[in-house]
């Protein structure tokens, strides 16, 4: 490489070990429940008024290691907490609970010198190259800005490394002088990828860094960043919830849901052979109905539960096609399949009031489940049936609905593993020999 755009040739990670490891990383934000929503006024105490904070549990316990060279993607519908976790590591955001070790050191117990070289080894780029790009300064002066923050370099050491490192991103040497809105959207990122390798790191977050490019413009960024990879012995996490950017770049998949991490293997062994009834719907893009799962499907029913509050479990239980029969009950044939779609149907209210030979009909081919579970499946078609409930308005209808909801909610889905224990279960790879955990009671 010419003129020593690798400042220290030593920086390179050389271990075996991890570059990363996340053990138990945990955020919750506090944060108030609305403006006059949580507020409360009470006489007895001083002030008379308090405020109601809830914790919005955004990356809850994950626990994973990231190699030395690798390209670890983080995938996940918006919300999961994949931000969160990115930037905690890069201790942006302090982390309630865990430990992040970087190189074999706990980050939490570095101070002076080594946290300032540290910080400067794990850098971060942004989704927005657009709004992560300060208008007023030009295009060397941004890609300067680390090095400077880190005393490195003089001022023309800078000036050639910026040179050298817009060469190497895929721009010009000559726009060292221009001012960053006078580029495209996938040139700016390649300015931003310049700013984050100034202070030579070993390890980058990459938040969603072509997710507002043109698709056609998206390979030819990742393009260079998998070169420039290479070429700078970078270690990757990379955040994206396009399962297309997420196969282009990934040597291995992390599937986040609600803050926990559902999924992980190596990438063939991930697209190939999902083992995650989130990940297969994920990957699923048809909604094909699968006659083989009586009511199940594939694809993403429901809304994701709030991180305020989530299922106890596992956190995809309450959207998930493949809930566990709950032991209590002694289910035979299809029995358990039929009162699980009757039970999200009646949840998510998709059918009309029917009489209740109907309903049996519908759900259960006109047979209700034997023993116990039969009998509190009869009572929620009392409750629901309209034969049941000739007389009954709009109001008390809704109330019954509910109730229906909550009694098979409570016999059922409250009683399965999926509601009890929180899954975590190593799998056998059928694609190449890296580990592949899902955390799925189906695997137990
Ligand atoms: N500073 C904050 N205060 C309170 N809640 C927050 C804060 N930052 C994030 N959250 C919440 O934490 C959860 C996870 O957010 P996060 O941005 O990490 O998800 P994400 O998967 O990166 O989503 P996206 O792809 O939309 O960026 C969300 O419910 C979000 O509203």
């Amino acid at each position: 490489m010419s003129s020593g755009i690798r400042l220290d040739e030593d920086s390179g990670y050389e271990s075996d070990d991890a570059l990363l490891e996340l053990d138990g990383v945990t955020k919750y934000f506090n944060q108030d429940s609305g403006l006059l929503a949580g507020m409360e006024f009470e006489p007895s105490q001083f002030p008379p008024i308090s405020v109601d904070r809830e914790t919005v549990k955004a990356v809850d316990d994950v626990t994973l290691e990231i190699q030395p060279g690798e390209t670890l993607g983080l995938v996940g519908e918006s919300g999961c907490g994949k931000s969160t976790l990115g930037r905690t590591i890069l201790r942006l955001l302090e982390p309630t609970e865990g430990d992040i070790y970087f190189k074999g050191e706990n980050l939490a117990d570095l101070s002076g010198e080594r946290l300032r070289q540290t910080r400067s080894d794990m850098q971060m780029i942004f989704q927005d190259p657009q709004s992560s790009l300060d208008p007023r300064m030009k295009v060397g002066q941004i890609i300067e800005e680390p090095m400077r923050a880190h005393d490195m370099l003089d001022d023309e050491g800078r000036e050639a490394r910026a040179k050298e490192l817009l060469e190497k991103v895929g721009l010009d040497p000559r726009h060292y002088n221009r001012h960053p809105h006078a580029f495209s959207g996938g040139q700016r990122q390649r300015i931003n990828l310049a700013r984050a390798l100034s202070v030579d790191p070993d390890f980058v977050v990459c938040d969603e860094p072509v997710s507002a490019l043109d698709v056609s413009i998206q390979a030819q960024v990742l393009n260079t960043m998998e070169k420039l990879q290479e070429e700078f012995g970078l270690t990757y996490l990379f955040i994206a919830h396009d399962l297309s950017v997420i196969r282009h770049i990934s040597d291995r998949v992390a599937v986040m849901y609600l803050g926990n991490i559902v999924e992980l293997a190596e990438k063939e062994e991930l697209f190939e052979n999902p083992q995650h009834p989130y990940t297969r719907a994920l990957l699923e893009s048809i909604p094909v109905p699968d006659p083989r799962e009586n009511g199940a499907r594939g694809v993403l029913e429901g809304e994701v539960p709030s991180p305020v509050d989530p299922p106890s479990g596992c956190r995809f239980r309450t959207r998930c096609p493949r809930v566990i029969a709950p032991d209590a009950y002694d289910w035979r044939g299809e029995e358990w399949a039929q009162t699980r779609a009757f039970m999200r149907a009646v949840k998510r209210r998709t059918f009309e009031p029917m009489p209740a030979s109907r309903i049996e009909t519908e759900f259960f081919d006109g047979d209700l489940p034997r023993g116990e579970a039969g009998s509190t499946v009869d009572e929620a078609i009392e409750l629901i049936a309209s034969d049941r409930n000739a007389d009954i308005d709009a109001d008390d209808e809704t109330e019954h609905w509910s109730a229906a909801t909550d009694l098979l909610l409570e016999s059922f889905a409250e009683q399965s593993i999926c509601a009890r224990e929180r899954p975590a279960y190593e799998l056998e790879a059928e694609y190449g020999d890296g580990e592949h955990l899902a955390a799925c009671h189906l695997h137990r």
